[in-house]
């Protein structure tokens, strides 16, 4: 009997369910099953154990029920029942840890989602990341940086700490009532002691139940709250938070990428951090007072445990070293499991947004198939490093197996030669038990940590990323007049840094004038719209605003005075109205009396040719775009992007070929719309249409990043220049404009002048 509850009872340890499940990731109802299971087995397994130490001691016929005729038999099994009794009251602990947890978890969402709802800006809040090349060695995560950013949570996590303790010390106390119990019950019979002791150890239960439901509730509360509020990730946003990030490096960063870092790697960081925190804070107060416990219980027991575990140490550390060498293989290191996530996201991103295109060429099974191939990647490494995980946690759970096996013989012939009660020697295994489970859970925490370092190396090495361009402007001048100066500009893409794009350009706009920017594709006259928009600083030169450089303003209050139509309207699934105001609501920042009315929308509408669409709609300004604007023509959305650059009336307005993409008809009445729109402000328009041009005070031929000739449309011609030879060339492929430039057909020179 003896035998076959010590192997059953160190079957049951290597069966354990959560050692098997250890290491993989397991979805939330799933993980509360397994969490269950090993509750289960581990009670089943000391209780186990707890019988092999009453039959060794006592011998079989104390597990037999009392027989009731007889008052002088000592209540042997009702040692057993007791500790039946705890076990329940164990598994009411592990139940209400986990229903406390979701309860709360359950309230705090809902208030999140009412909240998110009425601020309607569910997106807004999202902070928006990705990768920066500059600061990458110096930001590499470690344990201790990502325990750093709990520090926010520190008040919960003190309040949970403490009802940690207390949980720690009651489950130290029930082993060490468990050995009273049976001592009182068999060896030393006392029953008025066993009754005393029993009902203090249902007491000490209840009152661990209740600490380790709250320690429990209040780190999932907060587990949850970080999956919902994601890490301070460089965002739009203003401080606290980083800041936001600058053009350059969007050219450099996949979308998929940050999407995945966004989701993913945010959530696994979040949960890791919440979740191995509390086990860490659990384990390390449960060990610390098991540990006094067990020197009072028995300290030759202790001294024995304790010569075992540097021998046990020792082969662990050496096995830990050969693990650790096997997954710091290239292929198996956290960084490339996650890098090959998200390149596999990366892929169905690319592919999802631009459906209509994968569908046009036939594209669905070469794309389906490089989805395929980056997650086949993925999978292959997540299973090598599951099968060496799998190694490692077997030789540990052996080597703890072989110590239970020694101090358990060693604890049994100390009980039969008299020298501790057998009380003493159950309190003193489940106590064994209790410490190697907070070793154990000690253990699991730092290779929990190393696996969220993986994410967390690329989301903290976002959260540190300096911007190229910082926005630090606060100048709010009285007046402004809103000429423009760019001066001896020498310019290349962060993205490029090889090709020189503007070299020692100068341009000046004045205030009411109208200048357009012409000349062969890729000369870089969208390059000097995007100095002007400060979407990258020029390398050499200036770009002044009223002769400040640009960089001194406000950002928020330029973009106001400042306004850009670009050549691909962008619209986002909102409402029309909404798509409008796009950056002038409430949730922008803005004082409630600086929000546009609706009567501005209106007015922004009709000058941009919009409001007559618009109204023919359904649900009028309500309507939605869908994602991207969508639902919309090419040319309804280029009009409600130009409403959206007039509804902040600006002084400014930078038309960067904004009706190239339109076909005729369209080009037509937005052009229409852009000429009214020109009047009194000053304006710099990229154009191909002829007319545009034409009108313009001025014309600015941009060719090899330098400004080739300047003047208006008669000088330019009769200079005979670059200018003369593009409208030759222009005219050329539309005859019926011929003599007709001041009046040309919008179609005939569509796409002409560069
Ligand atoms: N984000 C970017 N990263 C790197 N290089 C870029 C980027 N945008 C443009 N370029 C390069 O800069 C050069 C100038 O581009 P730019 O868009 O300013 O020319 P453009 O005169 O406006 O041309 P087009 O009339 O065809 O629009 C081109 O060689 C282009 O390839």
């Amino acid at each position: 009997m003896l035998h076959t509850a010590v192997v059953a009872a160190l079957l049951s340890r290597v069966m354990s369910p959560r050692r098997r499940f250890s290491g993989l990731v397991i979805p939330g109802p799933y993980s509360k099953v397994s969490h269950g299971v090993y509750w289960s087995c581990s009670l089943f397994e000391l209780l186990l154990l707890g019988k092999a130490v009453v039959v060794a001691v006592l011998g079989e016929e104390r597990l037999l029920p009392p027989d009731p005729g007889d008052a002088s038999d000592p209540p042997g099994s009702v040692g057993l029942l007791c500790m039946y009794a705890s076990i329940v009251v164990a598994l009411l602990c592990s139940f209400m840890e986990g229903w406390l947890g979701q309860r709360l978890v359950a309230r705090w969402r809902k208030q999140h989602e009412a909240a998110e709802e009425a601020a309607g800006q569910a997106g807004a809040r999202q902070p928006l990341l990705g990768k920066g090349k500059a600061a990458k060695e110096a930001d590499s995560a470690t344990i201790p940086e990502l325990i750093k950013l709990s520090a926010p949570d520190t008040h919960i996590l003190f309040m949970a700490f403490t009802a940690g303790a207390a949980a720690a010390l009651g489950q130290a106390l029930v082993p060490y009532y468990t050995g009273k119990i049976i001592d009182y019950a068999s060896i030393d019979p006392d029953p008025h002691a066993f009754r005393l002791t029993t009902l203090k150890m249902l007491g000490v239960a209840l009152g661990c139940a209740f600490f380790t439901g709250i320690r429990g509730g209040l780190f999932t509360v907060r587990a949850a709250g970080r999956r919902c509020e994601p890490l301070p990730l460089p965002p739009l946003s203003s401080p606290p938070g980083p800041p936001p990030q600058d053009a350059g490096f969007f050219d450099t960063t996949k979308t998929g990428e940050v999407t995945s870092r966004l989701s993913a790697d945010t959530t696994t960081v979040s949960d890791q951090i919440c979740l191995n925190l509390n086990v860490m804070l659990r384990s390390s107060t449960q060990a610390a007072m098991v540990l006094v416990f067990m020197f009072s219980a028995s300290w030759r027991l202790t001294v024995v445990t304790f010569v075992m575990i540097p021998l046990v140490l020792v082969i662990c550390k050496l096995y830990g070293a050969y693990y650790r060498r096997i997954r710091r293989a290239p292929c198996l290191s956290a960084v490339q499991v996650q890098t090959e996530l998200a390149e596999a996201n990366s892929v169905a991103e690319e592919a999802l947004s631009s459906m209509t295109t994968v569908k046009a060429h036939a594209a669905e099974d070469s794309t389906m198939a490089a989805y395929a191939a980056k997650l086949t990647r993925f999978y292959h490494l997540q299973r090598r490093e599951a099968v060496a995980y799998a190694a490692y946690m077997a030789t540990n759970t052996f080597l703890a197996a072989a110590v239970v096996a020694i101090v358990l013989y060693y604890g049994g012939s100390l009980v039969l030669k008299g020298a501790m009660s057998a009380g003493s020697l159950v309190s003193f295994m489940l106590f064994q038990q209790s410490l190697s489970a907070a070793f154990q859970a000690l253990g699991d925490v730092f290779s929990a940590l190393s696996a969220a370092v993986g994410a967390a190396d690329k989301v903290i090495e976002l959260m540190k990323r300096q911007p190229a361009v910082a926005e630090t402007g606060t100048l709010v001048p009285a007046a402004f007049a809103g000429k423009l100066t760019v001066q001896d500009v020498v310019f290349h893409y962060p993205a490029r840094p090889t090709l020189r794009v503007l070299s020692g350009l100068s341009v000046v706009v004045n205030p009411g004038e109208i200048v357009a920017l012409v000349g062969p594709s890729g000369g870089g006259k969208s390059s000097i719209v995007k100095l002007v928009e400060r979407f990258y600083v020029p390398e050499e030169g200036r770009v002044l605003i009223d002769d400040r450089p640009v960089g001194e303003y406000d950002r928020k209050w330029l973009k106001q005075r400042v306004a850009l139509v670009s050549q691909e309207p962008v619209l986002y699934a909102r409402s029309i109205r909404r798509n409008i105001l796009y950056g002038l609501e409430e949730q922008d920042g803005l004082p409630p009396e600086e929000v546009p009315t609706f009567a501005d929308v209106e007015e922004a509408a009709r000058l941009a040719n919009a409001h007559d669409f618009i109204c023919a709609l359904p649900d009028g300004y309500e309507t939605e775009c869908g994602e991207k604007g969508v639902q919309l023509s090419g040319g309804q959305k280029q009009r409600i992007a130009i409403a959206r650059a007039l509804v902040r009336r600006p002084a400014v307005l930078l038309l960067d070929e904004a009706t190239s993409a339109l076909d005729a008809d369209s080009e037509a009445v937005v052009q229409e719309a852009l000429d009214r729109t020109m009047k009194s402000r000053t304006v710099l328009v990229i154009a191909h249409r002829l007319s545009t041009v034409q009108d313009a005070h001025r014309i600015v031929v941009i060719q090899h990043g330098q400004v080739a000739e300047q003047g208006t449309h008669d000088q330019l011609l009769e200079a005979g220049g670059t200018y003369a030879s593009l409208v030759r060339r222009q005219l050329a492929r539309a005859p019926s404009a011929a003599g007709l430039l001041p009046s040309p057909s919008s179609a005939s020179l569509a796409g002409g002048l560069h």
